[in-house]
């Protein structure tokens, strides 16, 4: 039993309907220690023989045994792990990688293998001393002349200590002393216990081989001649090989990243543009309605529902329906609005979150004397705590005896400019209304000016303290029963919930009460920014279908421009999972790294806008970037990365080595 033995190999090449036989029964024996040359005329069939020796083809019939186990050529994994630990190969084109160095080079068979770091990079640099290239590790095999290159190539095929060295026309391209300098290389290398097949068109080569094969027209022409006695033979130990690690494969592809990197700029440039836009949209939309409830927040009370009595019959629901400002009718006489009995502001103030219950009054139609010129005020109302003192522009809220005038529609129609002196005048306050017994009363009183309001009301704010308002009411033997309540809730988030309970309390069978809360508007019209910012933002999307695409053209392009180093690679005894993670690896750098600057530049874009927009917001931060945001940036770039990867990896693990290898 021979370490190496052939038997009945048969090959084929089908082209077109034609086949050719190019390799016809072939039967060979070799030995460990042996240094072989295969020789013959050129398309004679030596590299294909070699291809099906160095476990690269399996499309073919008889078999190869190593040390008389049968390899099995459809068992993918096992012929990797063949490949990696049995075989070394060397080319007449040296198969280098380019963007590696010449360590690095090396290395690669090296990651293959299950020596510590230290030990690899150690093993390395004593292969490369074996070979004399210690003072070119750092280079890159262009910077090499060729006889350096073979030599690297003699250094990385012996990496993993294998036990058969191929080598193809490994002095096809050197010179004489480079070819004297290789030859005695393979010599010592098959003398330490290897097995060296080498293809050749030189006699010098074949001259200094133990055997000679030639093979012609597909057939072995003679039987080996031994032309000289094997050396002294020792048996190498050969090193226990792995699968190449997740980690080498993500260095390798940012490797060749780094070589790349002006078209993977671009690429990155681009992508994070797309990223940049969706992540500004969200952040804009975020602080847009951040700045909304905020100014809302300010000018209304969000905890507070403002509750108004249903009118009971039909009659009084015309009187309020009129009672609403007509200027026409100003100081016309205010309807009488449906009240709060006792029992029903207990009902309000039992409900659950319920923490505060406000009566108040408001009369329509009044007018405000101030000296000799009277100002028509179309609502006095009671003061309530859900009115914000934000909008107070000169003195104070209303104590007993006191009001607060509006500032546009009255303070400032007395005197466009001394308007704020309006504070501590006495004013005439009336309005007419009905009694119980429906008979119209004036209501009137001479009250302090306490403060002037700026408010967003349509009707504007001329407003009492409930104390007041009440006296004033009972002065004229008109009802003090409220005619609206606030009602103060726990938090803001209830107030949907409380609004629709109050509207569907049912007293004595009726619906008595009609809530509202600006909470509940601003829920909606959130909602509404929401959408208008998922929508640009989706917009914004469909420019990350354009970086995907980038990110395809290219991926493919590297997949076309690699393949040689796809097959150096799967020679070397990389699976095709190595090959697909390869391209993965470096597609989701590319992701990540778009997402790294789409992050900066998000974040430099908040920092501006906000600064410059400062003014216009009074200082509140008009896009807000969250961590979500970030998250979701990020999440969407893996994705789109390792989407647009997943075709050109397929293509780059599913080529075959051979061709690979002749790929220019
Ligand atoms: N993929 C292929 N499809 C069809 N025919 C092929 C293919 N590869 C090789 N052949 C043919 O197989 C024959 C053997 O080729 P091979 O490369 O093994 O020859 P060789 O002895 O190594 O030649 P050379 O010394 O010129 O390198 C040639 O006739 C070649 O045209």
């Amino acid at each position: 039993m021979s370490y190496l033995e052939l038997t009945n190999i048969c090959k084929n090449y089908q082209v077109g309907k034609q086949t050719f036989n190019v390799l016809k029964d072939i039967n060979l024996q070799f030995e460990l220690g042996e240094f072989v040359a295969i020789v013959g005329e050129s398309g004679g069939g030596k590299t294909t023989l070699m291809n099906i020796i160095g476990g690269l083809d399996h499309d073919f019939t008889g078999t190869v045994s190593i040390a008389g186990q049968p390899l099995d050529y459809h068992h993918e994994r096992q012929l990797d792990q063949y490949r990696r630990e049995v075989i070394g190969y060397i080319s007449q084109t040296y198969n280098l990688i380019g963007h590696l160095t010449v360590l690095e080079n090396v290395m690669l068979a090296l990651d293959m293998t299950k020596l510590s770091h230290g030990d690899r990079l150690r093993r390395a640099h004593e292969l490369l001393a074996n070979v004399g290239l210690t003072a070119q590790i750092k280079k890159y095999p262009q910077q090499l002349s060729g006889g350096q290159k073979q030599r690297v190539a003699i250094a990385r095929a012996l990496a993993g200590d294998p036990k058969i060295l191929i080598a193809d026309e490994p002095t096809g391209a050197l010179d004489a002393d480079n070819t004297a300098d290789v030859m005695a290389m393979l010599q010592k290398i098959a003398r330490e216990g290897r097995l060296v097949i080498c293809v050749t068109h030189s006699q010098r080569v074949a001259g200094a081989a133990t055997q000679i094969a030639e093979l012609v027209n597909g057939r072995i022409k003679s039987q080996p001649v031994t032309t000289q006695n094997v050396g002294t033979t020792q048996t190498v130990a050969s090193l226990p090989a792995r699968p190449l690690s997740y980690w080498v494969s993500v260095m390798m592809a940012f490797k060749h990243m780094r070589h790349t990197w002006i078209w993977n700029t671009l690429i990155v440039v681009g992508t994070a543009i797309g990223l940049f836009a969706v992540m500004l949209f969200n952040g804009l939309g975020t602080g847009i309605k951040g700045y909304i409830n905020h100014e809302m927040n300010a000018l209304v009370d969000p905890q507070s529902i403002m509750v108004m009595h249903q009118a009971d019959n039909a009659k009084d629901r015309d009187e309020q329906a009129a009672a609403v400002y007509d200027p026409a009718v100003a100081g016309g006489i205010a309807a009488r609005m449906p009240v709060f009995t006792d029992s029903q502001l207990t009902a309000l103030r039992d409900l659950k979150h319920v923490t505060n219950v406000e009566p108040g009054i408001s009369a329509t139609n009044a007018t405000i004397a101030i000296g000799q010129q009277k100002y028509a005020a179309p609502e006095l109302t009671t003061w309530t705590s859900s009115d914000p003192t934000r909008q107070l522009k000169a003195g104070h809220v209303a104590g007993d005896n006191q009001i607060v005038l509006d500032k546009s529609s009255i303070a400032q129609k007395w005197s466009a400019t001394r308007w704020r002196q309006l504070v501590g005048r006495a004013v005439t306050v009336s309005y007419q209304t009905f009694n119980q017994k429906g008979q119209p009363v004036t209501v009137a009183r001479v009250l302090t000016v306490a403060g002037i309001v700026d408010s967003t009301s349509e009707v504007g704010l001329n407003a009492v303290n409930y104390t007041t308002m009440q006296s004033m009411r009972s002065a004229a033997r008109v009802s003090t029963q409220p005619t609206f309540v606030s009602v103060r809730i726990k938090s803001r988030v209830q107030n949907q919930v409380v609004v629709n309970e109050i509207n569907h309390l049912s007293i004595n069978g009726k619906h008595p009460f009609a809530a509202t809360s600006i909470a509940a508007t601003l829920d909606s019209f959130n909602t509404y920014v929401n959408i208008a910012t998922k929508v640009l933002a989706a917009i914004a999307g469909i420019s990350l279908i354009v970086s995907a695409l980038m990110i395809i053209v290219t991926m493919f392009m590297s997949v076309s421009a690699r393949m040689r180093e796809i097959g150096i690679l799967r020679s070397l005894g990389e699976r095709r999972r190595d090959i697909r993670r390869l391209f993965t690896s470096e597609a989701l750098m590319l992701g990540i790294i778009s997402a790294t600057l789409a992050t900066g530049l998000s974040y430099l874009a908040e920092r501006g806008l906000n600064h410059g927009l400062a003014k216009l917001t009074g200082g509140y931060a008009l896009v807000q970037i969250q961590l979500g945001n970030v998250i979701a940036i990020f999440v969407i770039a893996i994705i789109i990365a390792w989407l647009a990867a997943i075709l050109p990896a397929r293509r780059a693990a599913r080529a075959n080595p051979i061709k690979a290898l002749a790929a220019e």
